[in-house]
Parts: C-alpha cells; sequence; structure tokens
C-alpha cells in the first residue's frame, strides 16, 4: 500500500487543523486511504461525491494539479475549494492528495446578492420552477409545489421525476423528455391534483453539450383551459342564437299560395280575407304544419297594411332574456359588448306592419304580462328606458297548444287570452280534410319541378295511396314526402311502388333501442329516451333545426327546446 512519504497522518493533521482545511489521499489505485473531512465539509462532500469522482478520474487520467469551487447543489451558500493535487516521487505517481477549503469569500458579493435575488425570484414567479439534475433528480423548486402537484417541498426534493411520473403526480414529465431529448420542449401537463399545466423545460449543457441541469417552468392553467372552454361554449350558444334569430324572424315579402279544394278550407280562405281589413288581433291554432303561418301571411297580404313590414318571431325559440330584447329593443348602455348603443325591437321595426307571434304559449309569464300593455295601450317601452313608445301594430299570434288547458295549470294569462283570440281562426289538420291532398300533391310537385329544374308529376294511383296516409305532421310531412318521392323516383312518372317504397322504408326503419316490458318500466322516461333518440339521429343528418323540425314534422321551437334540453348539437353546431 502506497503512503505519503516524508508526512505522516498525524503531521498532516496538525499541519491542517490550524487553517481547517479538510483533505483526502488517495494512492495510484485511487483508494482513500487517508479521509480527513470536517463535519462541515462532509455533508456538503456526501451531496456532491458524484461530481468530484468526475474530476478524480479526470486527474488520474491526466496527472495535472487540479482546482474549482464545487457549489452545494442544494445550498448555494456552501461552496467548497477543491484542490487536487498529484504527488510523485522520483517521478513516480503514488497518488492524489484532495484539499477542500470552504470558500465562502470567494463568491463576491455581486454573486451573493444575484443568489438571493434569484432565490426570492425562484419562490415568487408567477410560474412555479423546478430544477433538476442530469438524473432527473429534483434539487430545487419553488414553494407553491404543493399547490401545483399536492406534495410538499421537502417531500419534492427526496424524489426523482421518473418516480413522480410513474406515481402520476405528474404526467408526462417534461424533465425526461428534456433529458431524452436534449433540447428545449414546451408541453401541457397533467397533474393528480387535476391541474393542467404548461411546461417550460430547459436544459442547461455543459462546455462539451452534456446536460447537467434541466430547469422547468410550470404554469397552472386550469382556469385558462376552463374560461377557453366556456368562451367556445358561449360563442358556440350566441352562433346558434343568432341562426335561431335569423330563422325566426324573417321578413314576409312574398306570401306562399294557399291551396285547398275542401270546404272547410274555403270557408277559412274567406274568413281570413275578411278579417284582414280590420286591425284587431287574431289567434290562429292548429296542429303543427297545418298552414297557420300562410293564414297569416295572408292576412297581412290583404290588409292595407300590405305595403308594410311582416314580421314573424318564433317566441319558443329563445331564452326569456333574449325573447325580451328581441321583442322590445333596449336604449344605448343598456347592455356592455355588441349593440351597445341600443337596438330597435321588433314591435318597432314592424311599426304599421303585422307582427306574427309563433308559438305564443312558449311565451314566459313576465312577458306576457308586458305583451298585454302592448295590447291595450299600443305602446312599448324599451329596455332600460322611462319612456314609452307609441306603436301601431297588429298583432296575430300562433299556436298548436291548448291555451285553454295552459290557462288552467296557470302557464298562459287570461286576459292575454281574450285580447289575442278578438277573432280566432282554428285551421283543421289534413286528416280532417283529405280532399285537399291531390292538389297539395300536385302543387308542390310544381314546385319541386321548378326548384330542380325537371318535369315530374305523380300518378293517379300514387297519390291514391297518399291520401290514405294519416299524415301527422300535416301539410308540411306531405310536403317533404313529395319532396323524396320525386328525388328517389327513377322515372318521371312517379308510380304508386315509388310511393310504397318509401311508405315501407319509414316503417321499417328501426331505432336503436330495446324496450321490455315489465312493472318497473318508467313510462316517461323510456318515452323520453326514444324521444333523444330521434333527435340525435336527425341531428345528424341536418344542418338546421328548421330542417329538423321539417324532417320530424313538428315546429321549429319545439325542436329547438328539445335540441337544449337532451344537450344535442346539431350539424351546423359541431
Ligand atoms: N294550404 C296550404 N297550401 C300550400 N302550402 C301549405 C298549405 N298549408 C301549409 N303549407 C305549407 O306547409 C308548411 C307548413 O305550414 P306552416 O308553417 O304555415 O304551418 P304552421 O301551422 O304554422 O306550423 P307550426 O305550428 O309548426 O309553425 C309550409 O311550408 C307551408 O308553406
Amino acid at each position: 500500500m502506497s503512503s505519503i512519504p516524508s508526512l505522516t497522518d498525524t503531521a498532516l493533521k496538525e499541519a491542517t487543523s490550524s487553517t481547517g482545511i479538510s483533505y483526502q489521499f488517495y494512492n495510484a489505485g485511487k483508494d482513500p486511504i487517508i479521509d480527513s473531512i470536517d463535519d462541515e465539509i462532509r455533508e456538503w462532500y456526501e451531496n456532491q461525491k458524484e461530481e468530484i469522482n468526475d474530476y478524480l478520474y479526470y486527474v488520474y487520467e491526466t496527472k495535472n494539479f487540479w482546482q474549482g469551487i464545487i457549489v452545494h447543489r442544494k445550498n448555494i451558500d456552501m461552496q467548497v475549494t477543491v484542490r487536487m493535487i498529484p504527488i510523485f516521487l522520483k517521478q513516480n505517481f503514488e497518488g492524489l492528495f484532495v484539499i477542500y477549503s470552504k470558500s465562502e469569500n470567494i463568491v463576491s458579493e455581486e454573486y451573493k446578492d444575484m443568489a438571493t435575488d434569484l432565490k426570492v425570484l425562484f419562490d415568487s414567479s408567477y410560474d412555479v420552477l423546478f430544477v433538476s439534475d442530469a438524473n432527473g433528480n429534483a434539487l430545487r423548486v419553488s414553494s407553491a409545489c404543493e399547490r401545483l402537484w399536492g406534495k410538499s417541498k421537502e417531500d419534492f426534493l427526496r424524489q426523482n421525476v421518473y418516480e413522480l411520473e410513474n406515481e402520476k403526480v405528474f404526467y408526462p414529465s417534461i424533465t425526461r423528455m428534456v433529458l431524452q431529448e436534449k433540447r428545449k420542449i414546451s408541453a401541457i401537463q397533467k397533474t393528480s391534483t387535476g391541474k393542467t399545466l404548461l411546461v417550460v423545460g430547459t436544459p442547461v449543457k455543459d462546455k462539451n453539450g452534456n446536460v447537467v441541469r434541466v430547469v422547468n417552468a410550470s404554469r397552472d392553467i386550469t382556469e385558462i383551459n376552463k374560461l377557453q372552454e366556456e368562451l367556445i361554449a358561449a360563442r358556440a350558444i350566441a352562433e346558434r342564437y343568432q341562426k335561431e334569430l335569423e330563422e325566426v324572424k324573417r321578413d314576409y315579402s312574398s306570401p306562399k299560395k294557399l291551396i285547398f279544394s275542401s270546404k272547410t278550407m274555403e270557408r277559412i280562405a274567406e274568413q281570413t280575407k275578411m278579417v284582414a281589413r280590420y286591425n284587431s288581433s287574431v289567434l290562429i291554432t292548429g296542429e303543427s304544419g297545418v298552414g297557420k303561418e300562410i293564414i297569416a301571411s295572408m292576412i297581412h297580404e290583404f290588409s292595407n297594411r300590405s305595403e308594410q313590414p311582416f314580421i314573424k318571431i318564433n317566441c319558443g325559440a329563445l331564452p326569456e332574456s333574449l325573447l325580451e330584447s328581441e321583442l322590445f329593443g333596449y336604449v344605448k348602455g343598456t347592455f356592455t359588448g355588441a349593440d351597445k348603443d341600443g337596438k330597435k325591437g321588433l314591435f318597432l321595426a314592424a311599426n304599421k306592419g303585422t307582427i306574427l307571434l309563433d308559438e305564443i304559449t312558449e311565451m314566459p309569464l313576465s312577458l306576457q304580462v308586458k305583451l298585454l300593455r302592448v295590447l291595450q295601450e299600443s305602446e312599448i317601452r324599451p329596455i332600460g328606458s322611462v319612456n314609452s313608445k307609441k306603436i301601431n301594430v297588429r298583432i296575430i299570434a300562433s299556436t298548436n297548444r291548448n291555451i285553454e288547458t295552459l290557462i288552467k295549470e296557470g302557464n298562459f294569462r287570461e286576459d292575454l287570452y281574450y285580447r289575442l283570440k278578438v277573432i280566432p281562426i282554428e285551421i283543421p289538420p289534413l286528416r280532417d280534410r283529405k280532399e285537399d291532398i291531390p292538389l297539395l300533391v300536385e302543387y308542390f310537385t310544381q314546385e319541386f319541378n321548378k326548384e330542380y329544374k325537371v318535369r315530374k308529376k305523380v300518378s293517379k294511383e300514387a297519390i291514391h295511396i297518399i291520401r290514405k296516409e294519416p299524415w301527422k305532421g300535416n301539410i308540411r310531412e306531405l310536403k317533404n314526402f313529395v319532396e323524396r318521392l320525386l328525388i328517389m323516383s327513377k322515372n318521371d312518372e312517379v308510380e304508386k311502388q315509388d310511393v310504397m317504397e318509401i311508405l315501407t322504408d319509414d316503417s321499417q326503419e328501426q331505432l336503436p333501442i330495446n324496450i321490455y316490458f315489465d312493472d318497473q318500466i318508467n313510462l316517461y322516461e323510456t318515452l323520453e329516451s326514444v324521444e333523444c333518440e330521434i333527435l340525435k339521429r336527425a341531428a345528424m343528418k341536418y344542418t338546421t333545426t328548421t330542417e329538423i323540425a321539417a324532417a320530424l314534422s313538428v315546429n321549429q321551437s319545439t325542436i329547438s327546446k328539445k335540441l337544449r334540453k337532451y344537450n344535442i348539437q346539431y350539424r351546423n353546431q359541431k
């Protein structure tokens, strides 16, 4: 075994104790044969062993003197000057003498200040900082780490990123990714505490390009993410309402033709022309798709208001607050955001003309009171205004519901009902006036021929079959059926067989839902699930609520409400 010539261990100790110097001697075989490190430096030494070993190997290889300052990994104040002196006797390499001396003084005041500043920055930075070494061991972390990862700083520093990632404290580990790819990486990280973080991991490299540290800055974007999702959802809702609005307040410049051959409809048509001359309110009732809207537009056309606007709004398609502002408008400064200069409501827009309040029964009670005032006093008060404005609008209301039942249930004001039904018009369902069917089929065929530039006609036998159907969705359903028939039939003359095929197709179209009967069955819930299933399918196929309504032969406000109820999005919304 080699020893240090001329200096014994005791002598060395004496020589160094007065200076507070710690030292080690390694023989030529790299074994530490003397180890005299004081307690203060010992703690530093244990922490820095790997780094010191690297330098030891370097000196053994080169046999050159080496000196450097090694800073404690976790405690920046603890800095030790290390000197490695190769010992030769008669030119023979005998070993390595390593001297350790505490060297706070070597770090300039300027650096100390910087270190203090960095410490403060570390803990107060908006981003949570996390430093690890080349093996992924946690070296430093801001105190805010508990908030993000649910682990105390102390616990964190005991672990390494691979363990933390395995335990799913966070996933993925950005440090691991930086160490693998040796480049700066920004990525989204999820934590076991349910947070979403944006982490930027930056490698710190030594002269040789090896990654020696990874510094991560983690920003909690959970809230931002949530807000962003909410914003997207709010935008989608706004867009949806915008579309609904466009659909519900179409202006009717060219009224559609009323086709009929039945006596009942003839009487209604005459009544319509007659009442058109007066200004009284009209209440049109009848099942969905019977032609209430056509009758309303005829009343306007035959009146002396025909040169003025005819505006229709579907009271069931909009939420209460939106419906109120659409109808009554608002004054400048009432709402922040869009239209901050105020908005003219539909009553004012329809001034001197006619307004059709479709689905009147869907109007909330609070707005029913306001409407009653419009009817009684012929004036409106925009939201946010103290002044009323006189208006001259003919009001037509329509519904497919039984208003008297709604009044009994307390959902419709009786006084408003009587105000609206000064002139009541009830349109019978198509099944009670089947004689209208052939004419309607012929009319819709001509319309579609014009639209699709074809020359199709429906044979008598085909019409005969069509007449037999119940047409629960009334004329709307019949119209859609004719369109489909013309599109699907191969020849110019639509035959009985074509009609049969579509009717059989429809009856065979099964829903992917199994209904079993037992004593536990809840009728209401079962019906709802079937309804929801049908709506989902329709929403996949069509792009607007109007199209879905037409396909299912119900009115558009019913569809809007039900889609909202079941939280179903139609194709345009996705
Ligand atoms: N007698 C008719 N002649 C020609 N087309 C008609 C006739 N009746 C209804 N239609 C057409 O059928 C469709 C449904 O009619 P309309 O919208 O007037 O029904 P509605 O009773 O107001 O329905 P909803 O209660 O669902 O709003 C429209 O395309 C309309 O043009």
